[in-house]
This record gives C-alpha cells, structure tokens and sequence, in this order.
C-alpha cells in the first residue's frame, strides 16, 4: 500500500539531504572544525524518544558528533540557563537543541532565548524567526523546513500556489507560512478559532496539517489533485491494543482525492531530521566565517 505513487515519500528527500550534510561535514572535519550537535532533554518525554533516537543515529551517519544531555524534571530554569550558557561558551559545540515539550515550570521562550543565535540550529531564537520574515531562509525551523521540502518535492510551482496552513504554532504552522510567503505563495492560516476549516481546505493547491488531531482532515475537506503535507505524529492504541503512529489526515479516506500525500510515519519526520543535520552545518560555517574574519584565515 504505502508503494502507491501519490505517497511522497520523506527518505529519498531526506537522503539527498543528509548526503550534502555528509560531505560538509567530512570537509570541514578535515579542516579542524569537527561539528557536533547537543541534544537537551528535560525529564522522560515518550514524544520526544524517537526524535532523539534518530537525530543521534542520523548526525552519526553524516560525521556529525551527538552528545545528549539529559536534565531531571526537576531542573531549575536558572540551573538549565546557565548549563545552556556553558555550551554557548564551549567551543567544541556547533548546534544546540533543546527539545519540547518542557516541564510547565521552565519558560520554554527563555530557554529558547538563552540559546545563542549562531548556535541555533532550530532557528527558534526570535533572532533566527526574525530572518525568515526578511526572506533569509538558509536556517529555518526544522519542521517547517521539511514541510516545504516536501512540497517542492512534488514540482508544483510554488509562485501564487494556493496553500492553507492548519495549525499556527511558533515552531510549525507559522514559520511554514512564512516560509511559503518568501516562496511567493497565497497562503490562508487556519486554527481553532477559523469557522469554516473545511471550506478553506477545500480550496487550497496545497495542504499542510500541524495540530496534533488524529483525522482531522477527511477526504470531503481536500480539492482533487492536492497535495497533502501531514505534519502530525500522534500515538494511538488500535483494537488489540497495539500503539501505532498516525498523522492528522485520514489518508486512507484522503489518498483517492489527493494527488500527493505524505505518509505517517515516514513522511515529513524524517526529512525534519535531515532538516536538523543541515541547519547545524549551516551554523558551523556562520561560526566559522566569524572566527576567519576576526583572526584570518587558517
Ligand atoms: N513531523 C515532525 O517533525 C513534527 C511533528 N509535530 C507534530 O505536529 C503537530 C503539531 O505540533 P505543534 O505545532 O507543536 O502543536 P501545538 O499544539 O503547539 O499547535 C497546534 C495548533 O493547532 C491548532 N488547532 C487546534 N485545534 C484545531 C482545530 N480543531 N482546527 C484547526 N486548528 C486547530 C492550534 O490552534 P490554537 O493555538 O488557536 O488552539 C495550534 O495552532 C503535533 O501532532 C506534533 O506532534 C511537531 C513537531 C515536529
Ligand atoms: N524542539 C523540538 N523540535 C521538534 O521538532 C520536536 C520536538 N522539540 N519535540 C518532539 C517533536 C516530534 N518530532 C519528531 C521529529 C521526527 C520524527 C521522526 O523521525 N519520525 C519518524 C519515525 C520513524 C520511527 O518510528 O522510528 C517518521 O515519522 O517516519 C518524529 C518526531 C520533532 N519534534
């Protein structure tokens, strides 16, 4: 079933680019700058066990160091800051990730903030989010990121492409908006607040999905010939109590008026993780153009 030609598929994207990321690394490996990515964890979070699984196994592949730390749930945020602060200063470490959820304790934007922008490699920092809206996009949130990879993957031309948005959060649905904007899209933004989801879904070229909402979308709700981008991960348990991974699109409804759908898994998770890997490379060179402006070069 998933060999059906409309499933755009995340693993040929993402393996192009993991493949450039590969050889960036080896590069710059060679000339003394070894990247290396830092994972930060706060508590047990099932959600986040597969993202980290793959980053490290994927950052491996590529020549790219992974070290994960993990802090208790009972972490301070002064305590989280000034660790986050002691890698900003560490010279070993290219890209810092700090994944969600956190505890509701810990302010998730000032930890974001404490990040230091050229290690940013989420593209989070209000500095980083900044440059997306001024049309710089060679660092962008990595979900969002993915999803547009995705749809230029079908070969549609994005120039006064129909798209809508589902979901407006900070770290998906905007910086996807934003993204397709700089891309010359028409795009709608739709969230829990929009009347009528179904009848902006229907008219739009291309769909992104990012809430969170098992069969959120139905087939009644897609214009034939679309294309699908369904961002959601969500856990449930089937009949006899196996859990399984499913999106926020019904694909199996959605997949006949569809003429491009991404599939749940193996779809836009993947590629976010390519995503990553590329962003951290991006900013070791950003580090490394510094430190040759600032002392010459090597
Ligand atoms: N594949 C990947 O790489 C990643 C996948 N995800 C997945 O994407 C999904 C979204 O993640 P994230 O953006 O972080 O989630 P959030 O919970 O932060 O945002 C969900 C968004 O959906 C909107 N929303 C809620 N209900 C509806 C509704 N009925 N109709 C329309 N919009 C609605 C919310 O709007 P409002 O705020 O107005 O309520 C909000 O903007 C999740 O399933 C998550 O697991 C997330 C990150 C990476
Ligand atoms: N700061 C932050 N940024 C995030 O982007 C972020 C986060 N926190 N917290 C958790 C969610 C979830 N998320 C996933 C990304 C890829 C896969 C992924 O690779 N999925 C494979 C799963 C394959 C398998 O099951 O092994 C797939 O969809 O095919 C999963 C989940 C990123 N998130």
């Amino acid at each position: 079933m998933t060999d059906d030609p409309r499933y755009l598929k995340g693993a040929p994207v993402a393996e192009r680019i993991l493949a450039e990321v590969r050889e960036q690394a080896l590069a710059a490996t060679e000339d003394g700058w070894k990247p290396k990515l830092v994972s930060i964890t706060v508590g047990d979070v099932d959600a986040v066990d597969v993202y980290v699984r793959n980053q490290r196994r994927k950052a491996q592949a590529a020549g790219i160091d992974f070290e994960e730390r993990n802090f208790p749930a009972t972490v301070s945020p002064a305590e989280l800051e000034a660790s986050i602060h002691g890698m900003n200063a560490d010279p070993r470490v290219t890209g810092i990730i700090m994944q969600r959820p956190l505890p509701a304790a810990i302010p998730v934007r000032s930890m974001q903030r404490a990040i230091h922008p050229l290690k940013d490699v989420e593209g989070m920092h209000p500095a980083s989010i900044g440059n997306i809206v001024y049309n710089e996009l060679d660092l962008a949130p990595c979900t969002a990121a993915a999803s547009v990879e995705l749809l230029k993957a079908t070969g549609l031309d994005l120039k006064g492409l129909e798209v809508v948005v589902v979901g407006h959060s900070e770290i998906v649905g905007k910086p996807i908006a934003f993204l397709l904007l700089s891309e010359g899209a028409t795009v709608t933004v739709c969230h829990h607040m929009t009347r009528s989801l179904a009848s902006h879904a229907r008219r739009a070229d291309a769909l992104f999905v990012a809430v969170g909402k098992p069969r959120l979308i139905r087939a009644d709700m897609v214009k034939p010939g679309a294309a699908v981008i369904d961002i959601g991960i969500n856990t449930e348990r089937d009949a006899d109590g196996r859990e399984r991974v499913v999106g926020d699109v019904d694909t199996e409804s959605v997949k006949h008026v569809a003429s491009w759908i991404t599939p749940v898994p193996g779809g836009v998770g993947p590629v976010t993780v390519s995503i990553l890997l590329r962003n951290t490379m991006v900013a070791l060179n950003r580090q490394r153009n510094l430190y040759e402006a600032s002392y010459g070069a090597r």
